[in-house]
């Protein structure tokens, strides 16, 4: 597809924007200076990184580990209600803690959000691995809930803060792989331990050793700077900044002039915001003591829905992270296995091992990408390749005689051959690598989308939004494949992701390259696609096509 067909109108009336576009311009810090990241970000980024693999390991174990229960848990075999239970309390402890650790995020800092979800990840693990009740495993999951919405949430945020602008993409895309790297290694695990007596409590156990290990290495790294310039500490961030900057190869004159182009920038954020907050009568930020924290959660939210700039980022950042879920991809993750078993292949674990790897592989693809391409255009580009594998599949489905049980009941014993089974499986591989290359990192560059002021509460409720579809998505898979069929499910999530790909063309603009501080001048006045779209190409004219 054209770019030209695949963005909107371009308005008429060039000049004015254009010269306003080259004011913009001149405020912009220069970056091209620093070639690749330096060891300084990457340490941060993979020590930050583990969480994300935690939040892959705990939700990837689970349909190894409700296989592999037995009658080990209330001395019975687990019932219906019980798996639904176990699995989904993880996504509704997620959602309701992602909001929480917004707040929690503001007030104590990114990083100590980070070291109180490996808490929880370890307290979550050792209370399943040594859980003898259906309801004590619901309390473990639940808590590992807690630490995974916590995590999905501040990770990105805390990485995004960190990164220079023209590599944050790659380096927030860095915690995806690890998400699907953790699913990779749960099925490895799960696969491994469920021939072994009371294997599964190894399974859920396990987790708690990479939240350990993350737990002793975040306490020798930092806060990052932007919330070190909230909480009035400038030479902490300066000195940050000054290693995240510095580096093998880079004049210690750029690195000075940019560190100093970003205090100057966050400096002004901040002042703005402080000036902003005076005339509606807010605490300013340095001020304790909880009737001022609620004050400023309460301005924050009401800022961020009240002011065009950040409710236009609050309806891209959840209407991506809603896409993400409602696309329906983690009903594969959860009961590909499941299908697999329906449609008669003799090994459905191993076979969903390629959902999982082919999942992990093109995130790769996305992390080459992400900034050389774009986040929109890569988005424009992978969400037609979904659709295409989706109608594959409703399709395939149509000639696939299913056994006679209902779709819902697992271990049915398939008896179809032929070859729409393997057409099923490839078209199931063609969407979930279109959604590796961009729904499934895209949604979470959403930290670059809010202002400093609402950064934390807006990335939150996005987050949040990607928990309830997620809990949705869930709940619905197995009673939408007896009443809708096989084919009306696959054809339906078809349709979801045909909206998301309209959405996405009408309001999302492209950031990819934009300081954190430019992108909520860009969604000042509107959705900013034309200008954004327009800004990208030009650079990219600029910098030979690249
Ligand atoms: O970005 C991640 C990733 O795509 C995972 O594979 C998926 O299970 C999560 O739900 C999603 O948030």
């Amino acid at each position: 597809m054209s770019n030209a067909a695949a963005e909107p109108l371009i308005a008429n009336n060039r000049s004015s924007s254009e010269a306003q576009d080259e004011r913009d311009e001149a405020l912009v810090i220069d970056e091209s200076v620093l070639a690749i990241p330096g060891l300084f970000i990457w340490t941060l980024t993979f020590c930050a990184g583990v969480s994300g693999f935690l939040f892959g390991y705990d939700t990837g174990v689970i349909s190894s580990t409700l296989i592999s229960i037995g009658s080990e848990l209330s001395s019975r075999p687990l019932t219906t209600m019980d798996k639904s239970l176990i699995t989904s309390c993880t996504s509704f402890f997620a959602l309701i803690a992602s909001p929480l650790a917004g707040l929690l995020a503001d007030s104590f800092g990114r990083k100590n959000v980070i070291l109180g979800a490996d808490i929880l990840f370890i307290a979550g693990a050792l209370w399943q691995a040594f859980t003898t009740t259906v309801w004590g495993m619901i309390g473990g999951r639940s808590v590992v809930g807690l630490a995974v919405g916590s995590a999905s949430f501040v990770v990105p945020l805390y990485i995004s803060e960190l990164a220079p602008s023209s590599f944050r993409g790659r380096l927030v895309t860095v915690s995806a792989l690890f998400i699907t790297g953790g699913q990779v290694v749960a099925y490895l695990v799960g696969w491994w331990f469920s021939t072994q007596v009371s294997g599964w409590r190894w399974m859920v156990g396990l987790g708690a050793l990479p939240a350990a290990v993350q737990f002793c290495l975040m306490q020798g790294l930092p806060e990052t700077p932007r919330w070190l310039m909230k909480a009035s500490r400038r030479e902490e961030a300066k000195t940050v900044l000054l290693r995240v900057y510095g580096g093998k190869g880079t004049d210690e004159g750029d690195v000075k002039n940019l560190v100093n182009g970003v205090l100057r920038r966050v400096e002004k954020e901040i002042y703005d915001e402080d000036e902003a907050a005076n005339g509606r009568a807010v605490p300013r930020a340095g001020k304790t003591g909880w009737s001022a924290k609620v004050a400023r959660v309460s301005d924050s939210f009401s800022q961020l829905v009240t002011v065009g700039g950040n409710r236009r980022a609050l309806v891209i950042a959840c209407m991506l992270q809603g896409f993400q879920q409602l696309c329906g991809f983690n009903s594969l993750m959860y009961f590909s296995a499941t299908i697999f078993t329906l449609v008669g292949f003799r090994s459905p674990t191993l076979t969903s091992l390629s959902i999982a790897c082919t999942n992990f592989l093109f995130t790769l693809v996305a992390f080459h990408n992400i900034d050389r391409i774009g986040r929109r255009r890569i988005l424009l580009w992978s969400v037609p390749i979904m659709v295409a594998g989706l109608a594959l599949c409703a399709v395939a489905f149509n000639y696939v005689e299913l056994p006679a049980q209902k779709a819902g009941v697992t271990q049915v014993e398939g008896g179809v051959g032929g070859i729409w089974p393997v057409i099923i499986l490839g078209a199931m591989v063609v969407y979930v690598a279109g959604y590796a290359v961009g729904m499934g990192n895209v949604p979470w560059q959403q930290s670059e989308l809010f202002p400093l002021a609402v950064r934390s509460l807006g990335s939150a409720l996005s987050t949040a939004t990607n928990w309830g579809s997620n809990t949705i998505i869930g709940i619905s898979f197995l009673p939408m494949m007896e009443t809708l069929t096989p084919v009306g499910t696959f054809a339906l999530y078809a349709i979801v992701c045909c909206a998301a790909w309209f959405c996405i063309w009408m309001i999302y603009p492209e950031t990819a390259g934009l300081s954190l501080e430019d992108v909520g001048g860009l969604l000042k006045d509107g959705w900013g696609v034309e200008k954004s779209v327009r800004n990208r190409n030009r650079g990219r004219r600029r910098d030979g096509g690249r």
